[in-house]
């Protein structure tokens, strides 16, 4: 893969978590395996105080806190730390040290006027931000023959109104193909397989609609709880924190039309249209096919953690959901009344994503003890652990009579010869930079996200804690015997089966 033109890449937010743990670890890995441009320069921006030491230093302790001291290499963090600066700025203030900064260290590294702004910052801050690129000196390179794009973090917004505010605000100062919605799912390997085994294996894609297939399951379970982020969790839930972007994502490549090119905006118009296909839920639709619950005091790991009302910043009497499961259909002529079931929680017994298609039965059974009356063909999609992909299917036990047995092939991507995944924001950073936004959302997709979710959340807010369930932390989540006709996956289903 050839390597991105010369530029610079702004970092909002650089003093924050999102940058220290996630940003400049992946920008490290880029730049170990020579994949930044030859001519770089990352300039990290916040409020906060820092010289271009500290913000060196406190970068160099994050990696090695993650990476482990002995995996580092000297000379190259060295060389790296020498691409890496930072400028104390608030948006806010009216003057202009960002975009001064920006064009003398352009100037100085004989870098051409081409840069990627990137909002690691809470939303909040995010038109001030562009506001203020909208009258910086920066807005300048494109009439001196350069290019700028932003890539704005989740969430992007919290209802379709704020988000189309946000998008307006975005649209004063951007043009839309130079906005980058980031959603780190797309970025994962996994995820992007699923177009590759789609349409890249005509024995799956032939049997991929409602002919064949009976349910889909979806999901992202978490053992982490919220964290230290308690005041943006009882903003989100886990429905607008994991399910209006990340999964609702993922239904969309799972669900899409196959593409006529690999170009990014017709992947875009596929993944818009299955979003746009999705039944709204209103009333007591939302009811029966969405259900809410929120975790208590547990053991998790064999370690003793609080309940969800017991974390900081959250209410004593908050309802807000940290598990989630739908029941979802997309009404259109391959999908008709195939429900799609989507998962989320935190707080549960194992971290585990994935995807599971489960197909029909055979019309007839003829064999003894058919994978228990149900069928005997799923293909697994596995995000986390392991990732990787296992067909499953019946074969005859050995020894007398023709009993069927599950059995499992499992292909796992730590198998490859060269099995280096590179992290959903390598790829996700090195696409920004390149110019290619086919695994960025699009702002119609979101808004179509939005459309599904808004109501659920209008509901919920009508009815406050009407049918919220609870779990201890630890477990497999809610008791959903009696309530939902499909139990959750748990951990068994994706392991491989071994002869009775
Ligand atoms: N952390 C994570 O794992 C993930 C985070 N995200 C998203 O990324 C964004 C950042 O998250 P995270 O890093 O965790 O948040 P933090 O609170 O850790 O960091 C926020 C950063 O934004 C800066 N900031 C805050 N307010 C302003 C402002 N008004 N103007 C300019 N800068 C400001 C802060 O610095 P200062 O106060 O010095 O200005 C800080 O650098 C959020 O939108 C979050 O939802 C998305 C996925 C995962
Ligand atoms: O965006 C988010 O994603 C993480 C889960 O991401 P993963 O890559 O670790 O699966 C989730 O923990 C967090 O709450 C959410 O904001």
């Amino acid at each position: 893969m050839n390597r991105p033109e010369d530029q610079v890449l702004v970092i909002f937010g650089a003093s924050g978590d999102l940058t220290k743990r996630m940003l400049m670890p992946s920008l490290y890995e880029l730049h170990a395996r020579q994949m930044l441009p030859e001519r770089f320069v990352i300039l990290g921006t916040s409020r906060t105080p820092m010289s271009d030491d500290e913000f060196r230093l406190s970068i160099r302790v994050m990696l090695q806190e993650l990476k482990g001291e002995n995996n580092l290499k000297g000379e190259e963090v060295d060389s790296f730390m020498r691409k890496v600066y930072y400028q104390p700025f608030d948006p806010e203030n009216g003057a202009d040290e960002l975009g001064e900064r920006v064009m003398f260290l352009m100037e100085e590294n004989a870098i051409p006027m081409k840069v990627v702004y990137y909002l690691a910052t809470p939303p909040t801050s995010q038109q001030a931000i562009t506001k203020y690129l909208g009258r910086s000196c920066l807005f300048r390179v494109k009439e001196k023959g350069g290019w700028h794009r932003i890539v704005v973090e989740k969430p992007f917004g919290i209802n379709l109104e704020t988000a189309r505010t946000l998008n307006n605000s975005l649209l004063e100062v951007f043009r839309e193909n130079e906005i980058y919605r980031i959603d780190h799912f797309l970025g994962k390997e996994t995820v992007q397989n699923i177009l590759v085994l789609r349409f890249a294996n005509q024995i799956f894609e032939s049997m991929w609609n409602r002919n064949y297939i009976d349910y889909v399951e979806i999901y992202a379970l978490e053992s982490l709880g919220i964290e230290k982020r308690g005041k943006y969790y009882e903003t989100a839930g886990a429905l607008r924190d994991m399910v209006q972007n990340h999964l609702m994502q993922l239904l969309a490549f799972v669900a899409m039309e196959s593409p006529a090119t690999m170009e990014p905006e017709v992947i875009r118009d596929e993944t818009a249209k299955v979003l746009r296909s999705l039944r709204l839920w209103t009333g007591e639709d939302i009811a029966r096919n969405v259900i809410r619950a929120q975790y208590e005091g547990g053991e998790v790991k064999g370690q003793t953690v609080p309940g969800y009302l017991q974390e900081k910043d959250v209410a004593l009497d908050s309802d807000t959901e940290t598990y989630v499961a739908l029941k979802v259909f997309i009404d259109n002529w391959r999908w008709s009344n195939v429900p799609f079931y989507i998962y989320t929680g935190k707080r549960l017994k194992d971290k585990r994503s994935g995807v599971v298609i489960h197909f029909k039965s055979t019309p007839h059974k003829l064999f003894e003890g058919q994978c228990q009356g149900t069928s005997c063909n799923q293909l697994i999609i596995r995000m986390t652990p392991d990732e990787g992909v296992m067909l499953k299917f019946g074969l005859k036990m050995p020894g007398g009579g023709f009993k069927v047995q599950q059995v499992g092939m499992d292909f796992l991507y730590a198998s490859l010869c060269n099995n280096y995944l590179p992290g959903a924001y390598e790829r996700l950073l090195l696409d920004a930079m390149q110019g290619d936004s086919m695994l960025y959302t699009r702002n119609d997709a979101l808004e179509a996200s939005w459309r599904f979710i808004d109501p659920i959340e209008s509901y919920w807010r009508e009815h406050p804690g009407k049918d919220l369930l609870c779990y201890a932390a630890g477990s497999e989540g809610p008791d959903l015997t009696g309530v939902w006709d499909v139990l959750p996956p748990v951990s068994k289903e994706e392991k491989n089966v071994c002869w009775l």
